[in-house]
């Protein structure tokens, strides 16, 4: 396995799954993460739950915090992570909040990401101009710092994002928050088509993605799609987690039946 990168594969759609660590349960994370590399997820994000999410929208926001309540913490994220390694191959990724990394500690929080197995890390709440210090302790560890950019994004932001983004690049379909929506925004095949002229990473779409024939539609865009707050109702919805199988096995199929282009 090659790292992020070895998720994204010419004549295929990379489906990345979001989940808040500890939501509702340890145990179901535990469980979900192999499932979901099972129905057809090629990477999955783990949130690293934080009391101010502040690009989340009410669902991730809610699971965030009660797995705060459950008394999740970066300690118990990275110690997850250590035993999913035993039990999946594909890349795992920490998407989680500047500040709870930045008090474990830059390099220590690395360090111990990437002896348990971790990939890669998404820090929304950290612009590419200062993730300095982030970056070099990501880099010196093999952990893949991926950048963010959002539609409203300037030409200079997004020539930054390219210099510096490793693995990929998460293109977030709309300026706001987390959150289940429907379609395709107009503007979103104009703003992948100016990142795609500016940076060589791949690039996956996410925010909003809440049905099958939407994330193929955005996949067909880019190079793959970010699903969170869908997965994180389907827990909801059953417990069982045989919705959450059945939801991505059918976007995974609606993926590889759009075509590789
Ligand atoms: O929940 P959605 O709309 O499907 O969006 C992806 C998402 O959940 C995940 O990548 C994510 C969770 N929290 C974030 C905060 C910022 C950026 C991205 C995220």
């Amino acid at each position: 396995m090659n790292g992020v990168t070895g998720a994204f594969r010419p004549k295929h759609k990379t489906l990345i799954g979001y989940l808040t660590v500890g939501y509702p349960d340890i145990a179901t994370t535990l469980k979900a993460v192999p499932l979901l590399e099972k129905a057809g997820c090629d990477m999955v994000e783990l949130g690293i739950p934080f009391s101010d999410p502040i690009g989340d929208g009410p669902v991730i926001q809610a699971a965030s915090f009660q797995a705060l309540e459950n008394g999740v913490t970066p300690v118990d994220c990275i110690e997850l992570a250590r035993q999913l390694r035993q039990k999946v191959n594909i890349p795992l990724v920490f998407m989680g909040y500047y500040n709870p990394i930045l008090s474990y500690g830059l390099v220590d929080f690395c360090r111990q990401s990437a002896t348990a197995g971790v990939n890669g890390l998404i820090v929304p709440d950290l612009p590419p101009d200062e993730s300095g210090a982030l970056d070099a302790a990501a880099a010196d560890n093999g952990l893949d710092l991926i950048h963010l950019l959002a539609p409203t994004s300037t030409a200079e932001r997004i020539e930054l994002v390219a210099a510096k983004s490793r693995g990929f690049i998460y293109l977030v379909s709309v300026a706001g928050v987390t959150g289940a929506r429907e379609g395709v925004p107009e503007y979103l095949p104009g703003f992948v088509a100016q990142v795609r002229r500016q940076a060589s990473q791949p690039l996956a779409i996410g925010f909003g993605v809440s049905s099958p024939a939407q994330a193929a539609a955005m996949a067909g865009l880019a190079d793959g799609v970010i699903i969170g707050s869908k997965l994180i109702k389907l827990i909801d919805e059953d417990p069982s987690l045989g919705g959450l199988e059945t939801f991505v096995r059918q976007v995974r199929q609606a993926l590889d039946a759009a075509g590789p282009d």
